[in-house]
């Protein structure tokens, strides 16, 4: 089944009540969370819309059905590639995050990891999540993905924190199901998410057994609290308002208080041994999809620096040129990087195909590096008007409106509604509070900085480039290329 976007908000609109913002309960149909609807609106419209199907739909692979390609479990190097691209689609359209690779990223961990798990120890993890799975297929549902903990003091272990539910943990486990306890925090689209798929952050010991947890509960479950901060253009969302004005984002800190998971829903339950697996999984398959949504958020910084540009009258200078030659450099390396990772991934033997780690976390790492770079080239660009312009009021009403209209124009050739719309742009993309959650997601999401280098010198084979190093300073007297060969042999049949 695939959900319009008025079925997402019949079944999003009848649930219970569990919002709360500024210390106030919410429905879900406050206007303040509108805005991060309406991104989630884009993706259930790209499905139904004939154009876009295949790329923003996929054929299940528990029901057989079409299903939301967020939904699907990629199978070779094709999905991987279509998921990178339907993200850019909709990260363009949306302004920036599209929003459903957490869960989309999420349940692909799951769908290796559990399996991985059961083939260690026995368990009947994999049966249970591809159960749950077939039933988030038939129902299309949306999920977000609850990983980061709040944390507490960053010297210590989970085990170790002087309030235990500085990490989400097991609480008591019963025949039926566990009870657990705890804050997970930065979850973005929990407002709105049918569905919450919870995980663990980081590698545990044997003492944080209690912390090696992962289950999904709906977003209104018992005995679980969302405080949500919304993001958007507030100001500006008028009717009548410029696309970007009308979306925005929340995230919330989710408050589990001694809530019951079902047995049926419990996908991970103490094996300590498997946590950092499970988080490392979920993060490699982000950072995948941020060489979707990275370029993205590269195409709108580059568009609106060049209409700023256009708009000073200064599109034909060299250094104009020279830095927008540089957004072309950040976009499309990181989607070039994604593709790598599609193309040079690997079949999981849940049947899930994976995407190369390196070439994930490189992508991912130089996109991290270059956001306020990025956003610093726009400044650069457009001048000091973005933090300085007058209300959009002083140009309709008032003494000075018509006076405001002259002073408006830089270049002759662009009419006063042009120019006006283009400055506001400049300013919501270049210095709202948009621009600061864009620019902060831009660091952390997906984890912060030093998770890519960790990841990265783990994961990269240092060893090799030494072995290069010594056959070239005539230390060895030869140079082994077998592992480049059976790399290449299997990218040969993969493609
Ligand atoms: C806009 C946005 C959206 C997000 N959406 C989601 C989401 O949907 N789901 C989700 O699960 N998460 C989400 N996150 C969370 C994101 O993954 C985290 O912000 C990221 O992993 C960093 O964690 P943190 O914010 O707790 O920072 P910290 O981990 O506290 O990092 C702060 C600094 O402390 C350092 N540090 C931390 N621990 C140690 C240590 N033990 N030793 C030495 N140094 C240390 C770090 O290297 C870093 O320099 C989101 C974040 C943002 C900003």
């Amino acid at each position: 089944m695939l959900r319009t976007k008025e079925q997402y908000h019949e079944d999003l609109f009848a649930m219970r009540p569990n919002i709360f913002i500024g210390g106030k309960p919410v429905g879900r149909d406050d206007p303040r969370l509108r805005p991060g609807i309406n991104v989630l609106d884009i993706t259930f419209d790209l499905a139904q819309t004939p154009e876009w199907k295949g790329l923003a739909t996929a054929v299940s692979t528990v029901t057989g059905a079409e299903i939301n390609r967020w939904a699907h479990l990629p199978q070779n190097p094709q999905d991987l590639l279509q998921k990178q691209k339907l993200i850019r689609l909709g990260a363009r359209r949306a302004g920036g995050c599209i929003q459903r690779c957490m869960g989309h990223d999420a349940i692909n961990a799951l769908a290796i990891c559990t399996r991985e798990m059961d083939d260690a120890n026995g368990t009947e993890y994999h049966r249970r999540f591809l159960d749950y799975l077939k039933v988030y297929h038939e129902k299309d549902l949306d999920g977000c993905c609850a990983q980061t903990d709040s944390k507490g003091d960053r010297m210590k272990r989970p085990s170790e924190q002087s309030d235990p539910d500085a990490y989400l943990h097991i609480k008591e486990e019963r025949e039926d199901g566990i009870v657990v306890s705890g804050f997970k925090m930065s979850i973005t689209q929990a407002a709105y998410a049918d569905e919450i798929i919870v995980l663990p952050t980081r590698a545990l010991i044997a003492s944080d057994r209690n912390y090696a947890v992962a289950f999904a509960v709906p977003g209104d479950a018992e005995g679980m609290s969302l405080i949500t901060r919304p993001v958007w253009l507030r100001e500006n969302d008028k009717e009548g308002a410029a696309p970007f004005c009308t979306y925005g984002v929340s995230d919330c800190v989710v408050f589990f208080d001694n809530v019951f998971v079902p047995k049926e829903r419990v996908f991970m339950c103490g094996e300590w041994q498997f946590g950092r697996r499970l988080a490392l999984l979920f993060a490699d398959s982000h950072r995948h999809s941020y060489s979707g949504c990275k370029p993205a958020v590269s195409d709108i910084l580059c568009g609106t620096t060049c209409l700023a540009a256009e708009a000073n009258n200064i599109a034909n200078a060299s250094h104009v040129k020279e830095k927008l030659s540089e957004f072309a450099g950040a976009a499309e390396l990181a989607f070039a990087a994604g593709v790598a990772a599609a193309v040079y991934g690997k079949k999981t033997d849940s049947g899930v195909f994976f995407p190369n780690e390196i070439y994930a976390n490189v992508g991912r790492r130089l996109t991290g590096e270059m956001i306020y770079h990025e956003y610093n080239i726009l400044t650069e660009i457009a001048g000091g008007i973005s933090v300085t312009m007058p209300f959009d009021e002083d140009f309709e009403q008032g003494k000075n409106a018509e006076a405001m209209k002259r002073f408006i124009i830089r270049n002759p050739n662009l009419s006063v509604e042009d120019s006006l719309k283009i400055w506001q742009l400049v300013e919501h993309i270049g210095a709202s509070s948009m621009a600061s959650w864009y620019k902060i997601a831009g660091v952390h999401g997906g984890g912060s900085p030093i998770m890519e280098t960790i990841a990265l010198n783990l994961g990269y084979d240092f060893e090799d480039k030494k072995r290069l190093a010594r056959y070239l300073a005539g230390i060895d007297n030869d140079l082994d290329d077998s592992k480049m060969r059976d790399q290449i042999a299997k990218i040969d049949t993969q493609i």
